[in-house]
């Protein structure tokens, strides 16, 4: 089939890359004319695991290319997908639906065949049902442009392996014909016995927010109870691995630390909030603003911890944060809680240096406060405290002893829980965790 892929970003370019595994002829379309010029040379835009070889087996197959042209595109397509980003506003939580309004505006008028429009932008319930009356409004052929919603599932670090075998795939749809189209579209995933579950619009939109705004929650679920056990002297991660044993609760998206971020959890807990308060319903999620702000607190903290290690005075410490992303393996810092912590012990006066494998030119273009250091074993020294807040595997693989070596004083606190503490401390480092007793420091 003939697939357009509008939009390509962290969400967009892995789709265009998987359909054309699929074994479709696909056109990826983006305004940004770099990012487009990067794609058709078979450079990656971003780090993805698995993209750059995707890209590169696409363009090489010639079943994948690349436009900034939404004319071209309309005309190339049988099947548009909308990729574009939906942002937090500025000064609201409600999410800003500028960049999908005006990607419908510049294709709709352009399609003089029956087509599909395919929504995958997380939105507002409400908004496919809108976008719906403008495609068949502005498309020369009327109501035969016809739009369902398709919302994405996949994680950064694994969006590859999570497009080509979802968990599910879900479709909004407003009749037989665009569940047949879709059906085709996805025909090899299906193969793989991947469940379908086919809907009205306003339901696969929920699904969507419903979805992240349940993972959101159980991250500050555990959150609240790391809280909860560092007053106590307990331990969140046995309490995690002792009620994640119940399937009805289940282990994963237990691991208390400094929190969610990125360009997706945080922003649409607050757009979903925002839209039930426009529906009327806002006090049915008045609990996604706990969310969010038991997901922030950690931040602060995290600060607080850091500053009791350092003997309760930040200024002209040298603080050396470890990860720079909103996860591991990911090149993303949108809303990165490493990056937001980077900047409070900063704005305390802390000397603060920042190392990640992949993240550093996006921190260097976007917090230029920041020394950004790119190599790990210099960015340890001389420091007086780690703070250990991404947990990229290279991080597990230090050799404590050896970093004790190059630092000011062997201070760790590990923000995501995820360091081998024991090894730190019969290494002779003080360590510090969230929500567990850390071991005493060797000797
Ligand atoms: N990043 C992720 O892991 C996932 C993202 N989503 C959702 O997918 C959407 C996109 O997210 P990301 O890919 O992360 O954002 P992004 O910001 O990485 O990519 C959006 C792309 O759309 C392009 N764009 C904006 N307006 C355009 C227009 N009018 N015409 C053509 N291109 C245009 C931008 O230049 C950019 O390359 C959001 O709604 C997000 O919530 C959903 C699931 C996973
Ligand atoms: O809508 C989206 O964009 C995507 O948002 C999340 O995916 P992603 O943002 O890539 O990352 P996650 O793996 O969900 O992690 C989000 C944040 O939560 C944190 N986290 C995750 C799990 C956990 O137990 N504890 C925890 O603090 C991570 O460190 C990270 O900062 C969802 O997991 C995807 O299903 C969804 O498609």
């Amino acid at each position: 089939m003939r697939i357009t892929v509008i939009g390509t970003g962290y969400l967009g370019a892995v789709h265009a890359v998987c359909m054309a595994k699929a074994g479709h002829e696909v056109l990826g379309v983006d305004q940004d004319a770099a990012k487009i010029d990067a794609l058709a040379a078979g450079r990656a835009p971003f780090f993805e695991p698995g993209l750059p070889e995707l890209l590169a087996e696409g363009l090489a197959s010639g079943r994948l290319s690349f436009t900034t042209d939404a004319a071209e595109a309309a005309t190339f397509g049988e099947v548009h997908f909308l990729c574009v980003g939906t942002p937090q506003q500025p000064g609201s939580n409600a999410a800003d639906l500028r960049h999908l309004h005006a990607a419908v505006e510049a294709l709709a008028p352009h399609l003089h065949r029956p087509c599909l429009v395919v929504g995958k932008s997380t939105v507002p319930v409400g908004t496919a049902a809108a976008l719906a009356a403008k495609v068949a409004e502005l498309a020369p052929v009327g109501a035969a442009a016809e739009l369902a919603w398709n919302p994405e599932f996949l994680r950064e670090g694994f969006a590859v392996e999570d497009t080509l075998r979802p968990d599910r795939l879900v479709v909004g749809v407003t009749g037989e014909h665009a569940e047949e189209v879709l059906r085709r579209v996805y025909a090899p995933v299906l193969a793989l016995g991947t469940p379908w579950i086919s809907t009205d619009l306003a339901t696969s939109e929920l699904v969507k927010t419903a979805a992240n705004s349940f993972l959101a929650t159980k991250i500050s679920f555990i959150n609240a109870m790391a809280e909860i056990c560092d007053a106590t002297g307990a331990n969140v991660t046995t309490l995690a691995d002792a009620i994640g044993h119940d399937v009805r609760i289940g282990r994963r998206f237990l691991d208390a630390g400094v929190g969610f971020g990125g360009g997706c959890l945080p922003k649409d807990i607050r757009a979903f909030h925002a839209r039930a308060q426009e529906l009327g319903v806002g006090s049915a999620l008045d609990f996604l603003e706990h969310v969010d702000t038991v997901n922030l607190r950690q931040r602060a903290r995290t600060v607080d911890a850091a500053r009791e290690l350092l003997g309760g005075e930040l200024a002209g410490r040298r603080v050396t944060v470890l990860g720079a992303t909103f996860k591991p393996d990911s090149d993303d810092i949108r809303d990165s809680p490493s990056l937001h912590v980077a900047e409070l012990l900063l704005a305390e006066g802390a000397e603060v240096r920042v190392h990640d494998p992949e993240g550093l030119a996006n921190t260097k273009s976007a917090h230029p406060g920041l020394e950004c250091v790119e190599s790990l074993e210099d960015a340890c020294t001389g420091a007086d405290l780690l703070l250990h807040l991404t947990a990229w595997q290279q991080y597990q693989e230090l050799d404590p002893a050896e970093v004790a070596a190059s630092v000011r004083t062997p201070l760790l606190l590990d923000g995501r829980n995820a360091l081998d503490a024991g090894r730190w401390a019969a290494a002779g480092w003080t360590v510090r965790l969230l929500g567990k007793p850390a071991p005493a420091p060797a000797g």
